[in-house]
């Protein structure tokens, strides 16, 4: 299990700033939120992290090792991303199979068949749906094939970008539940996006909420029923949350 540790992160897009000194401590083996408005920069902290975006000042150490210092093999191997479009992400002709070797054709890594059922299993799919096509899957399978591909180089961090919001409601729960098993046996540390505080209060210790670029309060989930931020905007965002779940 690898700790996150993120320091003075900012990055500016032409004239705009996008991240301003963003630092948080995600420790080994915890599930560590990020909510906050639209545009507030949620998704850009995690391309930032995995180096999808390479030009930003600040530092990103993972288990110690800072991630700019780390070739790409060893990075791919340490974190993965799942994004939140299992439509998009995934090649409309490629197979799960071809899919899935990819990446161990790309790390040389051995024994591509036994790694193949194992992570097929691993997020309950049946193995012969290795030589199935995108579009003869559900969104959930997809987004299952999704998290096969990021988990089958075994890496110690995983970054979720909104990993259920592009799904049914019927089937938000289960891929939410498979993250939580997933967790619990192979010890990852989760960094998840999240517009929804009933995910975050489901799957995460503790969470940041991000306004126009920054963060402006890290609270631990606890901290979600009885409304307990201090920073008038977290306030108002959890708040806002309880009265929707009320009226539902
Ligand atoms: N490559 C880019 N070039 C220019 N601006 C960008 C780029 N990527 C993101 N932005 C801008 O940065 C800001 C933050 O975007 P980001 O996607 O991180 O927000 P977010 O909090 O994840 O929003 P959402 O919840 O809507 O996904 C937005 O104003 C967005 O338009």
């Amino acid at each position: 299990m690898k700790s996150v540790n993120v320091r003075n992160m900012e990055i500016a897009f032409g004239e705009t700033r996008v991240l301003k000194d963003v630092c948080f401590d995600v420790e080994p083996g915890e599930c560590f939120g990020l909510v906050g408005e639209s545009g507030s920069g949620k998704s850009t902290v995690l391309r930032c992290l995995s180096l999808l975006l390479s030009v930003w000042g600040g530092e990103v150490k993972i288990g110690g090792t800072s991630v700019r210092d780390m070739a790409t093999p060893e990075r791919c191997r340490t974190l993965q991303m799942v994004f939140q479009d299992p439509y998009g992400s995934l090649h409309p002709r490629h197979s799960v199979r071809t899919t899935l070797s990819e990446s161990l054709i790309v790390n040389r890594l051995d024994n591509h068949q036994e790694r193949m059922e194992q992570v097929l299993t691993d997020v309950g799919l049946p193995i012969d749906f290795l030589d199935r096509y995108p579009h003869q899957l559900s969104g959930g399978q997809r987004q299952r094939v999704a998290i096969a591909r990021a988990l089958i180089l075994e890496p110690d961090v995983l970054l979720l970008d909104e990993p259920t919001s592009a799904l049914d409601v019927s089937v938000q729960a289960e891929i939410l539940n498979l993250l939580a098993r997933l967790r619990a046996e192979k010890g990852f540390t989760y960094i998840m996006v999240s517009h929804d505080l009933a995910v975050v209060d489901h799957m995460c210790e503790r969470f940041a909420v991000m306004q126009a670029g920054r963060i402006v309060e890290i609270l631990p989930r606890e901290a979600i029923p009885g409304n307990g931020a201090t920073d008038p905007y977290a306030r108002e965002l959890i708040g806002a949350s309880l009265e929707y779940e009320r009226a539902v």
